[in-house]
């Protein structure tokens, strides 16, 4: 099967989506992702909008995380101020993965600190009854954010993004974070047709999530299936693969290039790339030119510093970005990014002298 192929071998029917304007268009990061030569290698980080940054700790003061995703002017304001600050090339919309399923009615909360918590955990069929389509009216706030936004944001593409199947699927499944995925992998071992079901309804719901932020503007996507290094190839490929690559069928038409990120992952590159993206994201523990050789020819690749490098002070800073970029220089599409995200206690001006360094050493 080829990478784009869809397994079910419908083509997607939507048409491509607007890009906003030729200066998005032409933008060094949407370069990059298209693999064509760039003036400069593109930045960003993911979780580039939060806690690491003083404004938005001030902006979010007395306001719960789910509450403030649901509030546009809250919204444009968090995306905006890392583009501001540190000269990004492209903004990340701010929200969080469990936002959709918060939408469809699933009882669940962000507790600080600790990450998503779900109420009652979906383990059974009967569970799965209570995860309904995802409708644009759900989340009409996403909607009117990035119209604000984009409005904005002016040449500075922005990302969208959603969690992928499998790491929503750990979070319902086990009702909160975990480090062994025990229930999830239960189900996925134990009964696979519920796995199966359960992943797929997951996919779907991603998919017309991801199409309302394109649909409202977003000139990117990332899936962030950051939990998936938990699993070995075959276990991936048998009981994973197939959702994913649905998302990414699903949004293939619009033309926007689509990302694909996991922690972890460095023994599932291949697999992942074959689930579709145009991007592939690697974190810190393979260098980009293995990353590459493993996702195979034809994607743009997306990494690799280790967020903690940025508590070494700036000379170990620069001297491990610098090999990001000697490890990235035969490639054809390298976005720098951290290989996770911003760690919140993260000085901000290291990431904005980051950006800095990373812009000028490769200015062409
Ligand atoms: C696994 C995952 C989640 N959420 C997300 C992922 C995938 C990325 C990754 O692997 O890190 C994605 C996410 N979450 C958030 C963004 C914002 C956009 C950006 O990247 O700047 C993005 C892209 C905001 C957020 N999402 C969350 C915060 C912190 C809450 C706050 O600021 O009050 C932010 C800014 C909460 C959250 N939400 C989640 C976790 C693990 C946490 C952290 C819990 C904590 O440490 O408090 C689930």
């Amino acid at each position: 099967m080829s990478a784009n192929a869809s397994p079910t071998g419908q083509t997607p029917t939507v048409t491509p989506a607007p890009v906003r304007n030729d200066a998005v268009r032409e933008s060094a990061f949407l370069k990059a992702c298209r693999r064509e030569p760039v003036p400069h290698t593109p930045v960003w980080f993911m979780r580039q909008a939060g806690r690491s940054l003083p404004e938005y700790r001030k902006v979010r003061e007395g306001i719960a995380m789910l509450d403030s995703c649901m509030r546009p002017d809250l919204v444009t304001e968090i995306t905006l101020q890392p583009v501001r600050r540190h000269h990004v090339d492209a903004a990340i919309y701010f929200s969080d993965i469990v936002v959709p399923l918060k939408a469809i009615g699933i009882d669940l909360d962000i507790k600080p600190g600790i990450g998503p918590v779900v109420e009652q955990p979906v383990r059974t069929r009967a569970d799965l009854a209570r995860l309904r389509d995802l409708t644009p009216e759900d989340v009409s706030y996403v909607t009117e954010a990035i119209g604000m936004l984009t409005r904005e944001l002016g040449s500075t593409p922005l990302i969208g993004f959603a969690g992928a199947p499998f790491t929503l699927a750990s979070y319902l499944i086990e009702g909160g974070p975990s480090r062994t995925y025990e229930n999830a992998k239960a189900m996925m071992y134990g009964d696979p047709e519920l796995w199966a079901d359960l992943l797929d309804r997951l996919a779907d719901i991603t998919a017309a999530f991801l199409k309302v932020q394109i649909e409202a503007g977003a000139s990117a996507v990332q899936l962030f299936d950051s939990w998936a290094g938990a699993l070995a190839p075959a276990d991936y490929r048998r009981s994973v693969l197939a959702s994913s690559t649905k998302v990414f069928d699903a949004v293939a038409g619009y033309g926007v290039p689509r990302i694909h990120f996991g922690v972890g992952t460095g023994e599932l590159l291949k697999p992942m790339s074959e689930a579709g993206a145009d991007v592939v994201g690697a974190d810190w523990r393979v260098p980009l030119d293995e990353a590459a050789r493993r996702v195979g020819p034809g994607k743009a690749i997306q990494g690799n510093l280790d967020p903690t490098v940025l508590f070494a002070g700036r000379e170990a800073v620069e001297t491990k970005a610098q090999e990001v970029l000697d490890s990235a220089a035969g490639l054809e599409g390298h976005i720098f990014n951290l290989g996770h995200g911003v760690m919140p206690n993260t000085d901000a001006d290291a990431l904005t002298r980051l950006v800095e360094y990373v812009h000028t050493r490769t200015a062409r």
